[in-house]
């Protein structure tokens, strides 16, 4: 349901980003944040939780309980945001969480994703207090060029899927920091956390992306994988769906390597001299920056920067030895960490002052299984 946009100033605006292994909230008073929490899940927690409707509920709870802790009359909130999930085709920028976006996230056809989560905690807050509950910069925002969703299986194109509210926020920033905007310039930008993206940004648009199946692996994620040896995986009877999918997501790349996908566990492995842990680490910096180089040729080269952000942008050794590959192409820009919850705030504020319209989703006819769920 689309609601009338409250009027008054200031806004309050609570902002929910679901990751996978946390929740993180804020509250903003227009600009300003009045405090922000990260509510870490344990993994006994997680494990409790068999389905997504068990993750929902386990999340709310820990969200009122916050809000609650940190003594906020949910009463004086304007509007609430949520991290947008895979909800493909989908523009960036916001969008009304409606009865057709939760139908859609409920019943899917969805590739499960934390993020998912976003727009029903966002929803189940907002409901009740009569105010609109909007989703922005979804993970699952498309604006690629068609070139780029074509692959070599006839009918089966390639989806959209980023860190669009991160990478966003820290073009728009560096942008800025050399008194542009960023629509002036073109990026590739590699959000190494938990997961890993590597974008191509021209001129305000995120024209390509590589990541979970295509791109590097992550500390959690196996990346691009040899195909052929996947298929026989698939029918070798070895393996059920979900054990498949926990090796791609969940239970692979580093943490299958290594048995943790905790960086700075490795580093220190590394300085003790362990050689496994080197030849891993080595290899995670040398399939990102290949990634790099891939996402440089969809601009012909023209790059006017290569940006390293998310957590592990937060390392001196892995940002090091990716930028001694890759600086021949491009000026490398650390910038660690994340601004989401300050970034799905703004987005709601610039709709609130009617500065931006948000979209309203309508739910296209579900096209084919879901491979994912
Ligand atoms: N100082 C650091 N040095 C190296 N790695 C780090 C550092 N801080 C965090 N990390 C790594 O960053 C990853 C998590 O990044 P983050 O962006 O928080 O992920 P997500 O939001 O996708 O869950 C983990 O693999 C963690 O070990
Ligand atoms: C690639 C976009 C979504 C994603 O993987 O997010 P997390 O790293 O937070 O899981």
């Amino acid at each position: 349901m689309e609601r009338r946009l409250p009027m008054s100033q200031p806004y309050y605006i609570l902002a929910i980003n679901p990751g996978s292994t946390s929740t993180k909230i804020a509250v903003y008073e227009n600009e300003k944040e009045l405090f922000h929490s990260s509510l870490d899940h344990t993994s006994e927690e997680l494990a409790k939780c068999h389905s997504q409707k068990d993750q929902f509920f386990m999340r709310k709870e820990i969200v009122l309980n916050e809000l609650k802790k940190q003594n906020f009359a949910l009463e004086k909130l304007s509007a609430v945001v949520g991290r947008g999930g895979q909800l493909s085709p989908l523009k960036a920028g916001g969008y009304y969480v409606n009865e057709a976006m939760k139908r859609r996230i409920i019943q899917g056809p969805i590739i499960a994703h934390a993020s998912n989560l976003g727009a029903l905690l966002a929803a189940a807050v907002a409901d009740p207090l009569h105010i609109p509950a909007f989703i922005y910069d979804a993970v699952g925002s498309d604006e690629m060029l068609p070139v780029a969703k074509i692959t070599g299986i006839a009918g089966l194109k390639r989806e959209s899927f980023c860190h669009v509210l991160n990478t966003k926020a820290m073009a728009r920033k560096a942008a800025s920091e050399k008194g542009k905007t960023y629509q002036d310039m073109n990026f590739v930008i590699a959000h190494l956390g938990g997961g890993i993206s590597v974008s191509a940004h021209k001129q305000g648009r995120i024209i390509d992306v590589i990541t979970d199946d295509g791109g590097p692996f992550s500390p959690e994620r196996s990346g691009s994988v040899p195909i052929l040896y996947i298929v026989d995986m698939c029918y070798s009877g070895q393996y059920s769906k979900a054990e498949l999918k926990k090796k791609l997501r969940g239970m692979g790349g580093l943490k299958a390597l290594l048995g943790t996908f905790d960086c700075r566990e490795i580093e220190k492995r590394i300085a003790d001299g362990d050689e496994e842990a080197k030849l891993a680490y080595d290899a995670e910096a040398y399939q990102i920056a290949k990634g790099i180089g891939e996402m440089a040729t969809t601009m012909d080269g023209k790059i006017d920067e290569i940006i390293l952000t998310g957590g592990i942008a937060n390392s001196k050794m892995l940002t090091g030895m990716i930028e001694e590959h890759v600086k021949f192409i491009a000026p490398v820009h650390v910038m660690p960490g994340e601004n989401e919850l300050e970034s799905l705030s703004l987005g709601a504020l610039r709709i609130l002052r009617g500065e931006e319209t948000a979209h309203t989703y309508e739910d296209p006819a579900p096209a084919k299984e879901d491979l994912y769920v």
